[in-house]
């Protein structure tokens, strides 16, 4: 099974959601253009790290912003990984990844776990109490939000499922992309599945982005890599590669998990 695949590597105007839609809105529709099933966009694309303006920028359940990628795919016909947004849920404030299939259904809500202390996120949100796994289009595949990379066991608790794919979106800061670039070659060759990560571009007032957005395959090799500039990535993944590298390392009969 293959799939042609666009992942937004945009730059997010901060604290500004209408600004952020027109963006979504246009990138889409050059994706689909340009032949894409599948669109990903990067972590917090509506608001940025605006964290502090939350209370007035985040979206009530995440309703609108639901609601506005809901129509985009079914307008295109297209898959949105909708990357992450600001919610307003009865809870607190969450960064949470919607996941939407060709028909407009959100298939998947999954709010980020691992709060990033250094950009402040302990400060204002709470953390999500979901599973990042699901199925879309009858593939098993798991969805993750930036500094969640850094915690394998979450990863491969996954794959251990099934995932066979899995979805990384992002705001990623430049000066530690090398972390961004080994840290998911290392869940791709573990984990033996595809990894596809967009992350943002441009700046905020704190941090400058590092691009770098990535589809890596199972065998841990970089199929396209987004570079630095804000733009489309396009790749195409093929899903049989996955059996074929569980079949040759057999890692998932092999693991011993009674000893860890
Ligand atoms: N938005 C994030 O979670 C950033 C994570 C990050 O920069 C890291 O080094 O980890």
């Amino acid at each position: 099974m293959q799939k042609k695949i666009a992942l937004i590597q945009m730059d997010v105007t901060y604290g500004d959601p209408k600004v952020n839609f027109a963006r979504v809105n246009k990138w889409v529709k050059d994706a689909v253009q340009s032949g894409a099933e599948m669109v990903v966009l990067p972590e917090l694309w509506d608001t940025g790290y605006d964290l502090k303006r939350f209370d007035v920028l985040a979206d009530k359940d995440a309703h609108a912003t639901t609601e506005f990628l809901s129509d985009l795919a079914k307008q295109h016909n297209v898959t949105i990984i909708g990357g992450s947004v600001a919610e307003d849920s009865k809870d607190g404030m969450k960064n949470t990844m919607l996941v939407i299939d060709q028909n407009g259904k959100l298939v998947h809500k999954y709010s980020k776990l691992h709060l990033f202390q250094l950009m402040d996120e302990h400060l204002h949100l709470v953390e999500g109490q979901d599973e990042a796994d699901f199925e879309l289009d009858g593939v098993p595949s798991a969805g993750f939000i930036c500094y969640d990379i850094r915690f394998p066991e979450w990863l491969r608790k996954s794959a251990v499922n099934g995932a066979k794919v899995m979805y990384v979106v992002a705001e990623w800061p430049k000066s530690r992309i090398d972390h961004w670039r080994t840290l998911l070659q290392a869940r791709a060759i573990e984990n033996q599945c595809y990894v596809i990560a967009c992350n943002r571009i441009g700046s905020d007032p704190n941090n400058e982005f590092g691009g770098m957005s990535l589809v890596m395959d199972p065998w841990g090799e970089i199929i396209t890599e987004g570079g630095s500039e804000e733009k489309m990535i396009l790749s195409e993944i093929d899903l049989d590669k996955v059996d074929e590298v569980r079949k040759r390392i057999p890692i998932f009969q092999d693991r011993r998990a009674e000893w860890y």
